[in-house]
């Protein structure tokens, strides 16, 4: 396929129009096209670059993967492409601020494509396109960070901000793998509120919210190590995953978390506990071995809760 040119204009002046840079190199690195979207990116003129060696004029600030793609179009014909997400700079050259561009400049991020030309005299010539590539490279950090904040709301909990039952979930297998492969303990709490459904009767849902939300940001003071996990586990069940406890640690941590939302002092005029807002705790600290630990170690620590509410509530029942 040709392309043919009809009517009085000069070919230099739509080069110069062009918003890209254009760049035509013979066989031996020679500067045969500039156009003037490449004078003001490179800081370097036409009259400087055209005729000059490119790999000199630029040298040792153009990279060595451009310098072996150029290579392989002018040796073998191979036409390439320099993505901005793998090579993100690879000419020097910068953003245009007219009036000048100041020291330090950070170098504009490119994407490059280098199509190899058969002149009819038998020299082939690589021709080099040049684009500004910063948007799209702002617009996927744009995305990514969007993604990130997705990702973390989906793990949210709504009212409470701590992680919700799907973070804990996905982290509970990673955790069990991890204990498998490194071996130690893990220490699975439940946490539940006690008669929790009366004091929405009587301090309506939006006090059970309130208090539901002082709970959970009591219970996070507690957390010790970052892979520590805190979760809101259901409506005022929370659970918190330990690693390397001893059982005896285990108990005590526990007991520190009750005593912390007793500390609060919390209202609760209908708990046939006290006058106040308590929870009940059941632990349960393992070794695990097979896969099946985990699903029982969940059943344990959930009949230690179970046995914490039988023997009264207000307690920390800790089982191996
Ligand atoms: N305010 C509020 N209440 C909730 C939320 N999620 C669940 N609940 C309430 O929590 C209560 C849980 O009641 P139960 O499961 O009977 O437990 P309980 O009253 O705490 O009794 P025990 O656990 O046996 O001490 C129910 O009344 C739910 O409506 C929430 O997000 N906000």
């Amino acid at each position: 396929m040709s392309s043919f040119v009809a009517g009085r204009f000069r070919l230099e002046d739509v080069y110069d129009q062009l918003n890209c840079g254009l760049v035509m190199l013979d066989r031996d690195l020679n500067i045969l096209l500039w156009n003037a979207w490449m004078a003001r990116h490179s800081r370097v003129p036409a009259s400087a670059a055209i005729n000059a060696d490119f790999a000199a004029l630029f040298a040792g600030q153009v990279t060595p993967a451009l310098l072996r793609a150029l290579d392989n179009t002018l040796s073998y014909g191979l036409p390439s492409l320099l993505s901005s997400a793998l090579h993100r700079s690879p000419l020097p050259l910068y953003p245009h601020h007219p009036g000048g561009q100041g020291e330090g400049a950070q170098r504009m991020a490119q994407s490059v494509v280098l199509t190899p030309i058969d002149n009819p005299d038998g020299q082939r010539l690589c021709l080099m396109q040049v684009t500004d590539a910063s948007n799209s490279v702002k617009r996927e950090k744009m995305l990514l960070s969007h993604s990130e904040v997705l990702k973390r709301q989906v793990g949210t909990d709504g009212l409470t901000g701590i992680p919700n039952r799907r973070y804990f979930d996905e982290n509970y297998t990673r955790a069990l793998q991890r204990v498998q492969e490194e071996g130690g303990t893990l220490s699975l709490f439940m946490i539940d509120v006690d008669y929790f459904k009366q004091y929405n009767d009587l301090y309506g849902h939006g006090g059970g919210d309130r208090v539901l939300k002082r709970v959970a940001e009591t219970l996070r003071t507690h957390l010790q190590r970052p892979d520590d996990v805190l979760a809101r586990y259901g409506g005022e069940e929370f659970i918190l995953l330990v690693r390397n406890l001893q059982p005896q640690q285990a108990a005590e941590l526990g007991e520190a978390l009750r005593q912390a939302v007793y500390q609060l002092a919390e209202p609760h005029d209908k708990s046939l506990v006290e006058r106040r807002l308590t929870i009940s705790v059941g632990v349960c600290t393992r070794e695990l071995q097979d896969d099946n630990d985990g699903r029982q170690l969940l059943e344990a620590a959930d009949a230690a809760l179970y046995r914490a509410k039988l023997g009264g509530r207000n307690k920390v029942v800790s089982i191996t």
